[in-house]
């Protein structure tokens, strides 16, 4: 018999019920679509912080709602997070569910895929990184890193071939701060024709935004937020999609959810529910 690792998480059948409206058919053959199924996912403060900065990894989830999170990676074939987030918190990105591939079960079934957008390829991976230890172990997938470098550094792109990662060039949009803007629809039926037939965008900020902007909500088939007791104070790293104003000129909310449901997890609060689109 084998053992669970010892970072295994439990999340039991009772409470996997009241997530299934929200999640990819189990099958994963949902309607034919170019697109997959996205959720969109994240735990948050009272006062809508993900992090206490950007370059600070955060607990905000308690045990429960953690476990309530590793099984949605379990339930989707990718998650997707910036750059930002893949500097600031060295992330697993794997499912720690006991039963699920790697931890408990044969090869990686189950496993989602860590998708990482860094339009300019400055993530500095390396096999110390949490990433690239899980794959070595057996209990996560190498990432897919989303550039808008159309050539990038050969090292890296060997690196990443050797635990069964790559580069995907996709067109990004260069902003006049700099920046780079993704084209969400293009990111999305790109996963979509490399296999993913859905994904989790679990942030950090800037993702948030942007995909919470009026151009690319549609393509949001769900959101699920954890919501934790606590205020982070001035400082933090905000989920604030930017400002709507209407023919008048006044302005409006960014974005609203419907079809909402409010689940107690713990000290935590989940809540699910859809985005609503302007009639
Ligand atoms: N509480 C939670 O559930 C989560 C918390 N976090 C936290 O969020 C923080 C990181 O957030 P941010 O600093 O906002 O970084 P981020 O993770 O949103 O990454 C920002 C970078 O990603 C790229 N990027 C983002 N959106 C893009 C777009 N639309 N088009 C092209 N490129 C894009 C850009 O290179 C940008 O500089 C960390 O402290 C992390 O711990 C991250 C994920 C979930
Ligand atoms: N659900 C949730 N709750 C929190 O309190 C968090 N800080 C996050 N962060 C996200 O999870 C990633 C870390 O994952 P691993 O535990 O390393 O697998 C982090 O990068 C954020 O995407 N999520």
């Amino acid at each position: 018999m084998t053992t669970a690792p010892r970072d295994a998480l439990e999340f039991p059948e009772s409470d996997r019920g009241f997530l299934e409206p929200h999640l990819p058919p189990q099958n994963g053959s949902g309607p034919q679509s170019d697109l997959p199924f996205t959720t969109l996912t994240f735990a948050t403060s009272l006062d809508s912080s993900l992090a206490l900065s950007p370059g600070a990894r955060t607990v905000l989830s308690g045990p429960q709602s953690k476990a309530m999170t590793h099984y949605l990676r379990s339930r989707h074939d990718g998650i997707v997070i910036g750059v930002g987030t893949a500097v600031a918190d060295d992330p697993g990105l794997n499912c720690r569910i006991s039963g699920v591939g790697g931890y408990g079960k044969e090869g990686l079934h189950g496993q989602p895929r860590p998708v990482v957008i860094d339009p300019t390829a400055r993530w500095e991976f390396s096999d110390d990184s949490k990433l690239f230890q899980l794959c070595r172990e057996g209990r996560g997938r190498a990432p897919w890193i989303i550039t808008a470098l159309e050539k990038p550094d050969a090292k890296k792109v060997a690196f990443l071939k050797r635990y069964g990662g790559k580069f995907i060039s996709v067109k990004m949009t260069r902003l006049h701060t700099g920046g780079h803007q993704i084209d969400w629809q293009d990111l999305l039926v790109t996963l979509k024709s490399h296999g993913l037939r859905s994904v989790m965008v679990e942030g950090g900020g800037q993702v948030i935004k942007s995909l919470l902007s009026p151009h690319y909500m549609s393509l949001l088939n769900s959101v699920i937020v954890t919501i934790a007791p606590t205020w982070l104070g001035e400082g933090g790293v905000v989920v604030s999609p930017a400002r709507r104003f209407d023919e008048s000129g006044n302005a409006i909310s960014a974005a609203r959810l419907k079809n909402v449901k409010w689940y107690p997890f713990g000290e935590d609060v989940v809540l699910c529910g859809q985005v609503k689109l302007s009639d």
